[in-house]
């Protein structure tokens, strides 16, 4: 019977934290029930409510976490109301697959070994209805990758008769069609309207390595019962993983077979430190392919280059790019801090922004550069390569005042600040910075508006970002700028955008360092904050 493994993991991400982090792996043959049940006795008691689960979403092909839905556990706006539900799921093909024994710890692909013959269910059609046919049954039709559906009826070949050419046959789902009386109303109204009997034969089939999929292949290599979850990340030809300890062993063929099954995919890495210190680029280890870091992507209509071994990108990302750019406006001059090879600032200067960038990695600096000149926009970026703070007390700050008393006419003057798991401890670099400037007020000009990230593992990530950005500038946000959830990082971990219009005392005032407000944060906390992203 098949059954279909469902992997969870929930994220409570305010009041019920404590319920959150566990992965959850069950088999089921009725998915949707199990994952409501699991949800009422993981969750009940916990919410003000049980969530109503909304819908479970197949996800064929692919193996990977999707995030399949999410549901207000009480219909309240509350974000601890939200509950998150991720799952895995083998392909619901995998019964039709029983590997053979053999493949079971193979550490070198040999591709052969996974050939077997499976018995599935076909259906005889005339030749002259077969178009029309396979169109009607297109539900219950086998579909494997790289397999013809529709073969040569010669079943009786080996007494020595020639192949049908008058019939064809279907192959079909087993897992749909078991008899003649599984086919549903709509597809044996069209057999019959066409007169074919809905007669059931069986043909045996070669499933080959090519018609597997990498869930298939692994998990037949991989020791039974441990996860073979095969997720990556895609940045350009590369595919970057994530490999658990267990998985390491297999590493080079798992890494083989993510790049046979995913066309255009040449290289597969492995991560195999925690995001490094500084730049936020990862060490990797390449497990099958071309040695070829140099990837090229595209990400909101635009192409950036960059070796990917030395530089920071984070295709997940994509979207806060876009968002914060949205917000720009033709003319507006921005100062984009932390810029690594140049997301926010060649879609702005694209947008018809001023930029000037900044990022302490050389590479990085390299890359914004040839990014800003692919882009054609390199009249419109001007770049540095300064640590941030440097930056504000520098560049940003000998042409803020100039820019200020412009913008009462037309553009504004946006910073953005994206290095998350540090970026709110700069914010001090901007307390008295104009000190000794003349302060016009309100008429002489608008203040720069901020866009800062911070990571925070706190029930109330709102809350903890806006009072650390409060403690650093010495003074109150709150009432006066907006924090946005970009993305959930780890189970417990939120980044968050804190975006505010850079009040006066601050820029004007006296550059007092609060107590606790150390220059740089303590090293124990950057190391927590790197282990996790
Ligand atoms: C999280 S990445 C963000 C890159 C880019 N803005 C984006 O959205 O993808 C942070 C960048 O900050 C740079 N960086 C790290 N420490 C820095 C510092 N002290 N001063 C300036 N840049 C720094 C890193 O090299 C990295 O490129």
């Amino acid at each position: 019977m098949f059954t279909r493994r469902l992997l969870m993991t929930f994220s409570f991400p305010e009041t019920t934290r404590s319920a959150g982090g566990p992965i959850r792996e069950r088999r089921s043959e009725s998915p949707k029930d199990d994952v409501q049940e699991t949800l009422v006795r993981v969750a009940g008691g916990m919410l003000r409510s049980v969530p109503r689960l909304l819908a479970l979403v197949d996800v064929p092909r692919r193996v990977g976490v999707h995030r399949l839905f999410s549901c207000p556990a009480t219909g309240s706006e509350e974000r601890s109301s939200v509950l998150r539900v991720q799952a895995v799921m083998t392909d619901p093909d995998l019964g039709l697959y029983q590997p053979p024994a053999a493949v079971r710890g193979m550490t070198v692909l040999e591709r052969d070994a996974f050939t077997q013959t499976v018995v599935v269910p076909a259906i005889r059609i005339p030749t002259r209805v077969l178009n029309r046919l396979v169109k009607s049954l297109k539900k219950v039709a086998l579909q494997r990758p790289g397999l013809k559906r529709v073969v040569d009826d010669d079943d009786d070949d080996d007494e020595g008769n020639e192949t049908d050419r008058e019939h064809r046959l279907l192959l079909l789902d087993p897992h749909s069609i078991k008899s003649a009386e599984s086919f549903g109303p709509e597809e044996a109204a069209a057999l019959k309207a066409l007169g074919v009997e809905p007669e059931i034969r069986h043909y045996r089939l070669k499933l080959m390595y090519e018609n597997l999929k990498s869930e298939e292949v692994l998990r037949a290599v991989l020791p039974e019962g441990q996860d073979v979850t095969s997720g990556f990340s895609r940045v350009g030809h590369i595919a970057h993983m994530n490999l658990r300890d267990h998985q390491l062993p297999y590493k080079n063929l798992i890494g083989q077979v993510i790049m046979d099954k995913n066309p255009g995919v040449t290289c597969v890495v492995n991560k195999t430190n925690t995001i490094d210190s500084t730049y936020r680029n990862f060490q990797m280890e390449v497990l099958a392919g071309e040695d070829n870091m140099v990837a090229k992507v595209k990400e909101n209509g635009v192409s950036y280059e960059f070796d990917f071994s030395r530089v920071y990108w984070n295709p997940r990302l994509s979207t806060e790019h876009e968002r914060v750019v949205s917000l720009l406006r033709r003319g507006d001059v921005v100062f984009d801090v932390f810029a690594g090879v140049g997301p926010f600032t060649v879609l702005a200067a694209r947008r018809g922004c001023s930029v000037f960038a900044n990022d302490l990695n050389p590479e990085s600096y390299k890359w914004l550069q040839h990014n800003a000149k692919l882009n054609k926009v390199e009249s419109k970026v001007t770049s540095f390569n300064l640590d941030g703070r440097e930056f504000i007390r520098g560049p940003l700050r000998e042409r803020l005042p100039d820019l200020i008393e412009r913008s009462g006419s037309s553009p504004a003057v946006h910073v953005i600040m994206n290095l998350p798991a540090l970026a709110l401890d700069f914010l001090d670099a901007f307390r008295g910075l104009l000190r000794g400037e003349t302060d016009r007020g309100p008429d002489g000009g608008v203040l720069p508006k901020l866009h800062v990230y911070g990571f925070s593992k706190e029930d109330e990530p709102e809350r903890d970002v806006l009072e650390r950005a409060e403690l650093r500038l010495g003074t109150a946000l709150r009432g006066r700028c907006e924090v946005h959830t970009v993305r959930n990082v780890a189970p417990n971990k939120e980044m968050m955008c804190v975006s505010f219009d850079m009040p006066r005392d601050v820029l004007y005032g006296e550059d007092v360092v609060e107590e606790g407000c150390s220059e740089e944060p303590s090293p124990k906390r950057l190391k927590l904050e790197e282990t996790q992203e």
